[in-house]
C-alpha cells in the first residue's frame, strides 16, 4: 500500500481513490470489450511512441474502456436532462484533462488515448490541444518578468484558455486555439489550431487541474467531465527530462532556427549541468508549489515506476 495523496500537506481521510496494483487493472480488461486487435496494437506503436504493447493492452486499453463507458453515462444523463426540462438541446463535446509534470509522458499518454478513443464507434472524432498554446507570448513574460516561470500558472492567458474550452463545450462549430514552438520557444504569431466540434477534446498541460486563483469563479478544471494526473516519482521525472534535452541536445537544438540552438554544441556533461539547471531552478520547483498539490483533484492517477510502466492505478470513487 502506498502513502495516502495529500491535499496540501493534509492527509485526506476515508481516501476517495480505489488503487489497483496493474495485474488487478489489467484483469478489468479482460473481460470488456476492446476496439482494437493485435495487428492495430502493433501499428500504434509505429506512430513513434515509446510504448510496449503490453503496456498499451494492460494499462491504456483499460483507460479508454472507462472513458468510453463515462462519454455513454455523459449523454444519458444529457438526455435525462433535456427530458426533464422538455428541451432539445444538443449534446455537448466530452472533454477530457491530462496534468502532470514537464517530462512525466502527458503528450505521449494524450496522443495515445486520442488513439484509442477514435476508434470507439460513439467517439470518432477526437481533437488534442495542449495548454502550451495559451502561454503568453516570450515578450509578454519578459514584460511581467515570468520568463524564469514558464510553466507556472501565471506564465498562462488562463482567461484565454477558459474561454476556449468554454467555447468548444458550448458547441461552437470552430474554435481556435494559439500554437507554441517548442522550437522557436515562442507563440507563433499567426499560427492556430482549430477544433470543429469533436466527441472529446484532450487538454494536456501542466496546470489543467489548478482551482480557480483568487478572486475568479471558475477554472478550467471545472470544465472537465474527466482528469487524469500522471504520477512518477521526483527523481525519475528529473532523469527523465534530463534525458530527453540530451535527445533533443542532439537532434533539434542543431536546427540554427531553434531557440536552445547556442546548446547544440556543448559536450554531453554541460549539457547534462545545463538540463539540471534549468530543471532545478523551473521545473522541479513548479511541480513541487503547483503541480503536484493538484494531484487529489483528478478523476484517474497513474502511477509510473522508474521505466515509465504504470505500476497502479487510482481510480477516484467518492
Ligand atoms: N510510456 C513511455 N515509455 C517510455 N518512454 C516514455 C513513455 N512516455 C514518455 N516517454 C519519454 O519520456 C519523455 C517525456 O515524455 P513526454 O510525453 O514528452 O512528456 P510531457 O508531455 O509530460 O512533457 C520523452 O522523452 C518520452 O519519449
Ligand atoms: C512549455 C512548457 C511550459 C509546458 O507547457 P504545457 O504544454 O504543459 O502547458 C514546458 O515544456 C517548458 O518549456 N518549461 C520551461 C522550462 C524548460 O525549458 O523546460
Amino acid at each position: 500500500m502506498s502513502e495516502p495523496l495529500h491535499t496540501n500537506g493534509v492527509p485526506v481521510h476515508p481516501s476517495p481513490f480505489v488503487e489497483l496494483d496493474r495485474g488487478d487493472w489489467a484483469a478489468l480488461a479482460r473481460s470488456t470489450p476492446q476496439p482494437l486487435n493485435e495487428i492495430e496494437l502493433v501499428q500504434l506503436r509505429g506512430l513513434g511512441e515509446p510504448l510496449s504493447v503490453s503496456e498499451v493492452s494492460e494499462v491504456y486499453l483499460p483507460i479508454s474502456r472507462l472513458l468510453n463507458l463515462y462519454v455513454t453515462g455523459s449523454r444519458r444523463l444529457h438526455e435525462a436532462t433535456n427530458d426533464f426540462l422538455g428541451e432539445r438541446s444538443e449534446r455537448t463535446p466530452f472533454v477530457i484533462g491530462i496534468a502532470g509534470s514537464v517530462a512525466v509522458g502527458k503528450s505521449t499518454i494524450a496522443r495515445l488515448l486520442r488513439e484509442l478513443l477514435a476508434r470507439w464507434d460513439n467517439t470518432p472524432r477526437v481533437e488534442l490541444v495542449t495548454t502550451d498554446g495559451f502561454l503568453f507570448p516570450n515578450a509578454e513574460l519578459e514584460r511581467r518578468g515570468l520568463m524564469a516561470r514558464k510553466g507556472f500558472p501565471e506564465s498562462y492567458d488562463r482567461r484565454a484558455l477558459l474561454r476556449f474550452v468554454s467555447d468548444v463545450k458550448a458547441g461552437s462549430a470552430e474554435v481556435r486555439a494559439p500554437f507554441y514552438s517548442h522550437l522557436t520557444y515562442d507563440i507563433v504569431p499567426d499560427a492556430q489550431i482549430t477544433v470543429r466540434q469533436p466527441d472529446v477534446l484532450i487538454v494536456e498541460g501542466l496546470n489543467v487541474l489548478q482551482p480557480p486563483g483568487p478572486g475568479h469563479r471558475l477554472a478550467v478544471s471545472d470544465l472537465f467531465d474527466f482528469t487524469i494526473y500522471v504520477d512518477a516519482r521526483t527523481a525519475d521525472i528529473t532523469r527523465w527530462y534530463e534525458e530527453r534535452f540530451l535527445k533533443l541536445q542532439r537532434g533539434a537544438f542543431s536546427d540554427p532556427k531553434s531557440y536552445f540552438h547556442r546548446y547544440a554544441s556543448l559536450s554531453e556533461a554541460e549539457a547534462r549541468a545545463r538540463a539540471g539547471e534549468i530543471w532545478r531552478s523551473i521545473n522541479e520547483p513548479n511541480l513541487l508549489q503547483n503541480i503536484r498539490p493538484t494531484r487529489s483533484r483528478a478523476t484517474l492517477v497513474l502511477r509510473k515506476d522508474a521505466t515509465h510502466a504504470v505500476s497502479s492505478v487510482l481510480l477516484r470513487k467518492l
